[in-house]
């Protein structure tokens, strides 16, 4: 085995995905990573690193590319045809390149049509955002154009990162990450936007804010303080992804019309199909008194025919629920939690029973993907989805809520216009108008951007450990 501290590492791109990487492989050993940004920011860059000696900056992509023996494009997904375009031809012969993009098919194409044939692609997702532990969390490696041994030189650069390693093709990485992330995103862009729109901070105008509810609220504050990029490319140049959002604003409207029609028995029905169907739990099974055993069930029918799971055997592993308890969730909520019948109004949780709707219609068990592709924020909303189906009480709590309580109706209404408002956009394939929904919602949340990740770092942190010591 190589020596991989004696290679030459690049990285294209010094976003904060591009710096992470970089610390991180220095911290790791790594005698000399070859980073760089845009031409325009050499000096900036240089002067950031600048305590960092292993961290060498150079001027742009072409002295990165010539020098490195391994080196990731870390650039945003819609530009990167035009980086491996430009730095593509001077990549050095032999070496090993790949990407840091959330979506591959533009990537494969880019590395296909530029890199020369004397060089090698592994390529990489880290499937978590800059500032969580790269440690317990999922790596994707891709061996694409690349021996056995240079897949083994890969996994050796990153044996420090001590992520969990998920060896995928590149179809399986974009269709795993459309079931979990992209679907997954627009239930949190929705909530956002229909809180702007009735321009509610909602934890700070209600008595009493619930477990479920801070996971909602933290998550996705969570979601607009990141790049608008990562998500708008992840969404928009996935076709998986575009189709799936497209059903979770159906499933959001189809719910919601049953809620005004007052159609209660027939919602009952359409939930508890798709209980039984995600999460494999009979009508009987799963009230307080019975407990849940396990998560795995009958595998139902996709509303469009087609398998929405990875041919690979890794992404078909029999999963656990995840088991998040009051007390837990407990733990994140604000105000004082009312005495039982002393005032504690149930939510229609309409974002979540669209959620398990959408699931169940396109065929997706969550749990399957948990261990492959498990984002920290994929992990939250499946736990906080299982919290409500687990227990009938609960899913009929809600559902009565749904129907009769017209408290959550203004929200739900402008939750649903969200909903098929992001779906319009990623359909459209326009960057610059989802740029603008993005920014105007996070500009609205900005100011608790600070506060929502310092518990949000504590909340993943303990809902991480508690599902691990419930599921081993
Ligand atoms: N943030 C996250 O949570 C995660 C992101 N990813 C993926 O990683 C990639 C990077 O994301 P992230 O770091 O968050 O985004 P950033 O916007 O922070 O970083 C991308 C960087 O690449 C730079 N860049 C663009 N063109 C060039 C070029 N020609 N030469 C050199 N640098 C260039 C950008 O400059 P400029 O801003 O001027 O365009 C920017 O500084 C994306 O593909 C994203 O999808 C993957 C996992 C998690
Ligand atoms: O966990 C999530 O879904 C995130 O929001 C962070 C994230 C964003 C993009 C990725 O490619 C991977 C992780």
């Amino acid at each position: 085995m190589v020596d991989v501290t004696e290679l030459n590492i690049g990285i294209i791109g010094m976003g904060e995905m591009g710096k992470m990487y970089a610390r991180r492989f220095a911290a790791g050993g790594m005698k000399r990573i070859y980073v760089c940004d845009r031409p325009e920011r050499f000096e900036e860059v240089k002067e950031e690193m600048s305590g960092e000696p292993a961290i060498i900056v150079m001027k742009d992509g072409h002295h990165v590319s010539r020098i490195s023996d391994f080196i990731i494009y870390s650039v945003e997904a819609a530009y990167i045809n035009d980086v491996v375009k430009e730095y593509g031809p001077s990549t050095k012969m032999n070496s090993i390149v790949a990407g840091q993009t959330s979506v591959k098919a533009p990537e494969k194409e880019a590395f296909e049509k530029y890199l020369p044939a004397d060089v090698h692609i592994v390529s990489i997702h880290s499937l978590h955002g800059p500032t969580v532990t790269t440690e317990g969390q999922p790596l994707v490696i891709i061996k694409y154009r690349a021996t056995d041994a240079q897949v083994e030189t890969v996994v050796e650069i990153f044996k420090s990162f001590k992520s969990n390693y998920v060896h995928l093709s590149y179809e399986e990485h974009d269709l795993v990450t459309a079931n979990t992330q992209a679907v997954t995103h627009a239930a949190f862009l929705s909530m956002g936007t229909a809180w702007k729109e009735t321009s509610d901070y909602p934890w700070e105008t209600t008595r009493y804010v619930g477990g479920i509810e801070i996971v909602k609220i933290n998550i996705t504050l969570r979601i607009y303080s990141n790049k608008w990029h990562v998500y708008a490319g992840l969404a928009i140049l996935n076709p998986s992804a575009r189709e799936q959002i497209g059903t979770y604003a159906d499933s959001s409207t189809q719910i919601f019309k049953l809620m005004i029609e007052e159609k209660k028995e027939e919602l009952r029905e359409r939930m508890f199909a798709a209980r039984e169907g995600v999460f494999g739990w009979t009508r009987q099974e799963g009230s307080e008194q019975n407990g849940i055993a396990s998560g795995s069930g009958s595998t139902p029918v996709p509303a469009d025919g087609k398998d929405h799971s990875a041919s690979s055997s890794k992404a078909r592993t029999a999963r656990k629920p995840i088991l998040l308890s009051d007390r837990i969730l407990d733990q994140f909520s604000l105000g004082v939690k009312p005495e039982p019948g002393q005032g504690a109004r149930p939510n229609s949780h309409l974002s979540l029973m669209a959620m398990v709707d959408c699931w169940h219609r396109l065929g997706i068990k969550p749990y399957d993907h948990l261990d492959v592709a498990g984002t920290p924020v994929f992990m939250l909303w499946i736990g906080v989805a299982e919290y409500l189906f687990r227990s009938p009480e609960r899913l009929e709590a809600a559902i009565e809520a749904a129907i009769y309580d017209k408290t959550h109706r203004s929200d739900d209404t402008e939750f649903c216009i969200a909903a098929r408002g992001w779906s319009q956009c990623v359909s459209f394939g326009n960057f610059d108008l989802y740029r603008d929904r993005f920014e105007q919602t996070a500009s609205f949340f900005a100011p608790r951007f600070e506060e929502a990740a310092k518990v949000g770092g504590k909340m993943i942190k303990t809902i991480q450990e508690e599902s691990k010591r419930t599921t081993t």
